[in-house]
């Protein structure tokens, strides 16, 4: 047996979040916030348990002063005089709302559902007792529940749409046994939560039998797989080496730029496409992406291509115009304004709160007239005003709301998430934030020692732990970075208050799908809050009355998109002749806004730079068919361009690699991708000279030149005019990205090679998530190009960049909380193999696991004795799984033998 990795290896934040989740939390959920009223003027916690003598950070070994938020004065038309939160509309709204007694169709117990009893149990278990009006409605939308049509509709953050095409979903997979069903969702960060919930859902659920048995009344047939008969429901992570195929999954979530469009290709190329009955679209305006919505398109473009019905459940919470894609896809539309928790929204100037919903007050204040004469006061009068702080460092009217507004918030029992322009900004709020909230959180002996234990397990990633964090986190503040998903688990839990981000990691945090203001069962009501700056403010007014742009097609915003689409039809057979590719291009939504005749040039064009690219070849039925070239390019996911640069790099490659050190591989693994790289020149100079005799040579082998780095150190430019030269270039510039690579590899932080590198953190961070993805897909490029060699040796080294640590630490990186720094930790300590680990007592390593930690916050005594108790704990759990691998390494070792 092989172990499977990337896949359905378990993550060192898995293993964390289970060992997390073995203590208590204190759960927020259901407080209801007091009126601000109360907590502002007396600055007295609200809740009884948060009257806990507070212990000041600097006890945690840290030294910083502590700030005092500003306090909020409510003015006289402020809350105060308003009746209490249960105004906010929808409450009153929802108590009108029939439930499941007077609705029975509310239930999804129903018949009309006919879904499984389990299903349904599960999902009460879950928290689901009954389904929202909204979302009966749409599930009793023509021909939606026996699949006969698709889909497309929107509802509000928070609103409840992915239930809607959860259920749309199961029923397709339940309704036969070989049923499968994908769910495409935007970002990697959510895969996995998808999945987790997923699994919830269909945990003990079995499908229909051959002969037609409902499920939940049949008793099992026959088998062949000991899972036959349960929902198999697997995340593609985009990384590693994507063992997992068709034949593995019943629901499949994935991303849709590599995962969603090659597991397509694939399955469309061997026709085990036929299995699949649902696709799931979730956020479907990201087909207006510019970088990767074209691929959703195609995405979709394929499914309306095939012979067999595949049901498409799109789904947004914003589509401006709804008609369009409802149109494309041939979908029934829905679309509902109901939000299950109410959202409260303010505009923050000047020191002043307005309540941003009145639309005759702050929202009409700029007009065009305002403009000629410059920003002026509001016409409606603020509801509350925050006071001038005394602080130096929160003289700025727009920090010193934040902080205020975030303490108060804190100070009532609710988590906060501030959101930045800039990741620097981040970091400079999260820790002035950190100064001000810790006082009345930082007390609580239990969530300390949660936030010294997050901080532990940040610290045993490979990414390591952030600065920023390791100042913020005691105190109860975070911010977004690689390390989001253990950082957006502990605000879940309550362990920390406030989670600072860039607006653009938030989209790909987990916190869409929990923690933006007003979520079900968490709060009772959401607030946001936009805190602007007089010279944006009728800007920001204008953008908040603006309407949202039409989405559009991206299919032709680059020569790269129609070339990757034809290449990609005729290299899995979907279309191949003029005809069918005329049908096919008019599946697309662009048929809908472009000129045919602007399509078919295009097309022309296309076709031509295919052939030219010697991706595919005209055949004798005056059709086209794929060439090897052009196959092992569909197969690894790249674009045309990248493909044909990839063709070049590589057969520069099998005629000189470099095998007595390990640039060579590391350059081949750098994904071509455009970074927006600048090369600090004096870096690469210096890092050139560090380099050994192998290194050298790989730089000769690529064409680089130390002369021309040298003269680039001292300032001169790269010629780029020519294809040529552009060519050269971007060669330099991947070399560039190599030597990151190698440090990531090496296990330094990303923060730090960042620096070193003068690139923008989140660059780096990009490039150390891409390249497992790029590298799997080098190595089916090798294997289909038929350079089996070539792939055996990438496929071999691959594994390092999964696990960021050297190629001898490989097989200790298995185990449970081992991973990177901790490996080598252990591997020098003598512990170099799985069977050394597991043959140890677990009281042997927990000396290692101390000096993994060695910058770990100095503890009191008797914190000493806990800690020591954990990391024995954690000892034990290494040392099972450890034993758990050995054994199977050996029966795989009696196997092979
Ligand atoms: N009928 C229901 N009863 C109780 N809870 C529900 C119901 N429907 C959905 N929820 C819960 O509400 C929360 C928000 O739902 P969901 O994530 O589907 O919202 P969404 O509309 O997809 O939001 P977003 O736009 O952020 O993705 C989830 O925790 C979900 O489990």
């Amino acid at each position: 047996m092989e172990l499977r990795q990337g896949i359905l290896h378990q993550t060192t934040i898995q293993t964390a979040k289970q060992h997390q989740g073995t203590y208590s939390t204190t759960p927020l959920a259901g407080n209801k916030r007091p009126s601000p009223g109360l907590d502002t003027h007396s600055g007295v916690p609200t809740h009884a348990s948060q009257k806990v003598a507070f212990q000041r950070a600097s006890s945690l070994g840290r030294n910083v002063s502590t700030l005092v938020a500003s306090t909020i004065e409510v003015t006289e038309s402020g809350p105060r005089n308003s009746p209490e939160v249960s105004e906010y509309s929808q409450r009153k709204v929802v108590s009108a709302t029939p439930t499941a007694g007077t609705d029975r169709a509310l239930s999804l117990s129903h018949p009309r559902y006919a879904l499984p009893k389990s299903l349904v149990e599960n999902l009460r278990s879950l928290g689901i007792n009954e389904i929202y009006p909204w979302q009966k409605h749409c599930l009793m939308g023509p021909g939606l529940l026996n699949g006969a049509k698709n889909l497309v509709y929107t509802a509000p953050t928070g609103g409840g749409k992915s239930l809607v095409a959860d259920v749309l979903m199961l029923k397709r997979v339940l309704e036969r046994r070989d049923a499968k069903a994908l769910l495409i969702l935007p970002y990697v960060a959510l895969v996995q939560e998808k999945v987790r919930w997923l699994r919830k859902v269909v945990q003990g659920i079995t499908r229909i039998a051959p002969d037609g048995v409902l499920p939940g009344k049949e008793e099992t047939l026959w088998r062949r797989r000991a899972d036959e008969d349960t929902i198999r429901v697997v995340g593609f992570f985009g990384g590693g080496k994507i063992r997992a195929t068709w034949a593995d999954f019943d629901i499949g979530v994935c991303t849709f730029e590599k995962e969603a469009n090659t597991l397509m290709n694939t399955a469309i190329d061997d026709c085990s496409i036929a299995n699949l009955r649902a696709v799931v679209l979730d956020e479907l305006h990201m087909i207006d992406d510019d970088h990767r919505g074209y691929l959703l398109e195609l995405c979709a473009t394929k499914l309306l291509s095939l012979e067999h019905k595949v049901q498409i459940v799109g789904m947004s919470a914003t589509l401006p115009n709804i008609e369009v894609l409802a149109q494309w896809l041939g979908a029934h539309r829905y679309q509902t304004a109901y939000r299950p928790i109410p959202i409260k929204e303010h505009l923050v100037y000047d020191s002043k709160i307005y309540e941003a919903s009145s639309k005759g007050g702050v929202l009409t204040a700029a007009t065009p007239l305002n403009r000629q004469t410059g920003p002026r006061e509001l016409m409606v009068p603020p509801i509350r005003v925050i006071t001038n702080s005394s602080h130096k460092e929160l003289q700025d009217p727009v920090l010193n709301a934040v902080v205020s507004l975030a303490s108060e918030t804190v100070r009532s029992g609710y988590g906060v998430l501030i959101f930045c322009s800039s990741r620097a900004g981040c970091e400079f709020d999260a820790r002035i934030v950190s100064r001000a909230v810790h006082d009345a959180h930082g007390g609580d002996p239990v969530i300390l020692e949660k936030r010294t234990d997050l901080m532990g397990d940040l610290r045993s990633l490979p990414s390591g732990l952030d600065p920023a964090l390791d100042d913020t986190i005691p105190s109860g503040a975070g911010l977004t970075t690689e390390e989001r998903d253990l950082i957006a688990d502990a605000y879940d839990k309550g362990i920390l208050k406030v989670i600072v981000a860039t607006c653009s990691l938030a989209a790909g945090i987990n916190l869409p799908m929990r923690g933006r203001a007003g979520r079900k069962g968490k709060d009772e009501v959401g607030e946001t809050y936009l805190c602007c700056r007089k010279n944006d403010l009728e800007d920001v007014i204008e953008l908040m009355n603006a309407e949202l742009p039409q989405l559009s097609s991206g299919l032709m915003t680059d020569k790269q998109r129609i070339r990757r689409a034809l290449l990609e039809i005729i290299a899995v057979r979907l279309a191949t002749s003029r005809d069918s590719m005329d049908d096919y291009l008019l599946k697309t939504l662009l048929s809908l806004t472009a000129e045919s005749d602007v399509i078919r040039e295009h097309v022309e064009s296309s076709l031509s730079d295919l052939i030219e690219m010697e991706f595919i070849q005209e055949d004798e039925q005056s059709g086209f068919k794929v060439t090897q070239l052009g196959k092992a390019v569909v197969a690894s996911a790249l674009e045309p361009e990248d493909g044909a640069f990839v063709h070049r790099e590589m057969q520069r490659a099998l005629r000189a690699f470099v095998m007595d050190g390990e640039m060579h591989l590391l350059y081949t693994f750098t994904p071509v991708q455009d970074f927006s790289t600048t090369v600090n020149w004096k870096v690469f100079r210096n890092e050139m000279e560090t380099l050994d005799d192998s290194g050298l040579r790989v730089m000769s082998f690529l064409g680089l030149k130390p002369t021309i780095i040298n003269k680039m150190a001292q300032g001169s430019t790269m010629k780029e005019s020519t294809p040529g030269e552009r060519e050269i270039s971007r060669i330099y510039t991947r070399f560039y990205l190599a030597l990151q690579l190698r440090d990531l590899c090496n296990e330094v932080p990303i923060h730090l090679v960042a620096q070193k590198y003068d690139m923008p953190r989140g660059s780096v961070q990009t490039l150390a998530q891409t390249c497992q993805g790029f590298a799997a897909g080098m190595v089916k490029f090798c294997e289909h190009m038929d350079w089996g060699m070539m792939a055996a040796a990438l496929d071999h080294v691959s594994d390092r960049l999964k696990a960021g640590a050297r190629a001898d630490l490989l097989a200790l990186a298995q185990i449970t909380f081992i991973k990177s720094r901790t490996a080598r930790v252990f591997y020098d300590n003598g512990f170099k193999t799985v069977a050394a680990v597991a043959n140890a007592d677990p009281s042997e390593l927990v000396p290692v696991l101390i000096q993994a930690q060695p910058m770990k916050i100095r503890l009191k005594k008797q914190d000493e004795q806990k800690y020591e108790e954990k990391l024995f704990a954690k000892a034990e759990i290494i040392s099972n799984s450890a034993n758990r691998l050995w054994q199977i390494q050996m029966q795989q070792d009696i196997e092979e033998g």
